[in-house]
């Protein structure tokens, strides 16, 4: 590896414009350390596929600069290639052959020649679980299985940045929990790892930092925890036995928390969204029953991603609104 920068990702400005005028990809700025596990969250269509192939070489960008591994991507594609795994959304095994069959080919692709590679190919079935299957054909292999072997087969060459695109879609909570752990194994031994997903659940489960990608621009990067931290604290969701006990429960709500409290009606009664949600909530409840509201049922909940990307994407939709 040549970078000396410590980024194993350093695009700047990328824009990319299909030949039919599709602007998938508007203005994309991404600098990732290596060692990071970066996740690159967003909606079918928002420009994730498109981003990953142009840092892999597969797409030249229309404008702006990557570089990978310290290699220029317009200049120097081969070394760029040559030094990352690439596991795209269509699987890239053949199913007539065995596990062990399809990590020799990928070698074979890789030009992983040599006493090595008998090893190289044991380690990695071991990595992915797949050893007691390994001279199994991948065609009997379940869809957790097939991914796995998929991944296995982009890492041959010992790349030190993986990029994974969608690597999830449609397996169950099982297999999905199984990749996981894979995932977090690959990066633990020092490897970057570039993951694009629509869940924002496995962002926040797997991710040091993330983007949030959307219409082709990022409009928010920071760890899950400091992007949580966006949606303003703790949500107090809390049922009411009568709906027309709302107005009078959000009056009191609205007196109970101040200032930096957001208090909303749900279709179920009223909900808090507050840094101190969790702590007064009990609070609340009891100011509630003084004030004749009877409340049915409660719950608080940490924010998930999904809050975020709705709280950012509510804000687009300001911008967007003020900018007409
Ligand atoms: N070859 C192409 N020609 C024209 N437009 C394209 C092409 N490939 C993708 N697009 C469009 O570019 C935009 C971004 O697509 P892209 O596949 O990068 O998004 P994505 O976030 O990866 O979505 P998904 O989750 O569906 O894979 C979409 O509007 C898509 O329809």
């Amino acid at each position: 590896m040549t970078a000396t920068s410590g980024l194993a990702i350093d695009a700047r400005g990328v824009e990319v414009t299909y030949g039919d005028g599709t602007e998938a990809v508007r203005g994309v700025d991404l600098q990732i350390p290596e060692g990071e596990f970066f996740g690159f969250l967003g909606a079918n269509g928002a420009g994730k596929t498109t981003t990953i192939k142009t840092l892999v070489t597969l797409l030249t960008p229309t404008a702006g600069s990557v570089t990978v591994n310290g290699y220029d991507t317009q200049t120097e594609g081969r070394s760029v290639r040559q030094s990352v795994g690439y596991m795209a959304q269509e699987t890239a095994i053949d199913t007539d052959l065995t596990a062990r069959e399809n990590i020799k080919f990928a070698c074979e692709a890789y030009g992983v020649t040599g006493s090595e590679r008998e090893e190289r190919i044991d380690s990695l079935l071991d990595l992915v679980d797949l050893a007691d299957v390994a001279d199994k054909t991948a065609d009997g292999f379940s869809g957790g299985m097939k991914t796995r072997l998929d991944a296995a087969t982009a890492l041959v060459h010992e790349p030190p940045l993986v990029f994974l695109d969608e690597p999830t879609t449609g397996l169950d909570p099982k297999a999905r929990n199984r990749l996981w752990e894979y995932f977090q194994r690959i990066n633990d031994r020092g490897t970057t790892v570039f993951l694009t997903t629509q869940y924002l659940e496995e962002a926040d489960y797997l991710c040091d930092r993330l983007s949030l990608i959307l219409d082709g621009q990022i409009v928010e990067t920071g760890s899950p925890d400091e992007l949580k931290s966006r949606v303003g604290g703790e949500r107090l969701d809390i049922d009411l036995a009568d709906e027309t006990d709302t107005d009078r429960a959000l009056d009191i709500a609205r007196e109970f928390f101040t200032a930096d409290a957001t208090v909303e009606r749900t279709d179920d009664g009223v909900a808090v969204t507050a840094r101190t949600a969790r702590e007064r909530g009990p609070d609340l409840l009891v100011a509630l029953r003084d004030g004749d509201v009877a409340v049915t049922g409660f719950n608080v909940r940490a924010p998930s991603l999904d809050d975020v990307f709705l709280a950012v994407t509510d804000d687009e939709d300001g911008l967007t609104e003020a900018a007409q």
